[in-house]
């Protein structure tokens, strides 16, 4: 019988892959393998799929690296985004910088973006002209921007923290046809009135009194990103006269809103003068974008 402990082995990939799930899925995240996986490829700075692989292969890794993940495990078990924590969201075919002080773009404004890239690339111009009112991370502008690169698009923020994220992720993306400006949207661009063929924006859209249950949202996503008065519809009373204001006839306004809104929505397009007004479903079926042309 040896009378010494033989010496501690390597910490083996998929135990600690396994233990993240269970600590993740404790704190009620809602997919655990995919966050683990993800933290794990951050922390080994390698992709998920060589983690999927190394961890079927019983791979070891260092001690150093096991407590690197370890800490970002405890980290997003607290609730920080993942995103937060890897320094990094996906956006249609984008990579965007975000952290603290940006709304994190989500999979459902892709929609959002779908719609208006369609109605810039249908628009007969040869050089449309979009606004996204409210960018935060730029995300939608520079997916308009580059995935439609005869297009010129004008963005506007008006949170310092925010506004800083966009400069980021524009110059990381280098698109020139992108111009990014540190303004109140009720004021933006007078001197492209009656010029755009697509108005965009993601407002803020939640009513005041409903707070976001998810501890993500609620704790981490700015609040000014979020709420949008009394019956959420704030800002998108304000972004209808904009677009009114900045759109040619036959310009097409793109709203992203909450699933029971929609409704609501068309009636104060339509009261403002806009015409076929049109909601449109994400990819889980919810209401979520709608859209408007002007006279
Ligand atoms: C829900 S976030 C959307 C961000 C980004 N467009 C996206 O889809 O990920 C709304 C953004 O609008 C900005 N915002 C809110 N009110 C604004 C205003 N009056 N003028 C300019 N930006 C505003 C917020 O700071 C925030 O960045």
């Amino acid at each position: 019988m040896p009378l010494m402990a033989p010496p501690d082995a390597s910490p083996v990939l998929s135990d600690a892959l396994q233990r993240a799930c269970e600590r993740l899925a404790r704190a009620g995240i809602l997919d655990p393998v995919v966050d683990a996986e993800l933290l794990a490829a951050h922390a080994l700075g390698i992709g998920r799929g060589q983690v999927q692989a190394a961890a079927a292969r019983g791979d070891e890794v260092t001690e150093r690296d096991a407590a690197q993940f370890d800490a970002l495990v405890q980290r997003r078990a607290a609730r920080e985004p993942l995103q937060h924590i890897t320094g990094l969201a996906p956006f249609r075919h984008l990579e965007l910088e975000v952290g603290p002080g940006v709304f994190v773009p989500r999979p459902e404004t892709e929609i959002l973006a779908q719609i208006a890239i369609d109605a810039l690339v249908a628009s007969a111009s040869p050089a449309p002209i979009a606004v996204d009112l409210g960018t935060g991370s730029a995300a939608i502008a520079l997916a308009m921007a580059t995935e439609v690169p005869h297009a010129r698009v004008h963005a506007a923020e008006n949170s310092v923290d925010a506004f800083i994220w966009a400069k980021q992720n524009a110059a990381r993306i280098g698109a020139d046809n992108v111009r990014l400006a540190f303004i109140d949207l009720a004021d933006a661009f007078a001197e492209l009135d009656g010029t755009v063929s697509v108005v965009v924006s993601n407002p803020p859209y939640v009513p005041d009194a409903a707070v976001p249950r998810d501890p993500e949202v609620r704790l981490f996503d700015p609040p000014e990103a979020l709420y949008g008065g009394l019956d959420g519809l704030d800002v998108v009373r304000t972004i209808s006269r904009v677009g009114l204001r900045l759109a040619h006839p036959g310009g097409v306004l793109a709203i992203e809103h909450g699933e029971l809104q929609g409704a609501d929505i068309r009636s104060l397009l339509a009261a403002d003068g806009w015409r076929a007004a049109a909601t449109h479903p994400d990819l889980t079926h919810r209401d979520r974008v709608t859209t408007a042309v002007r006279p």
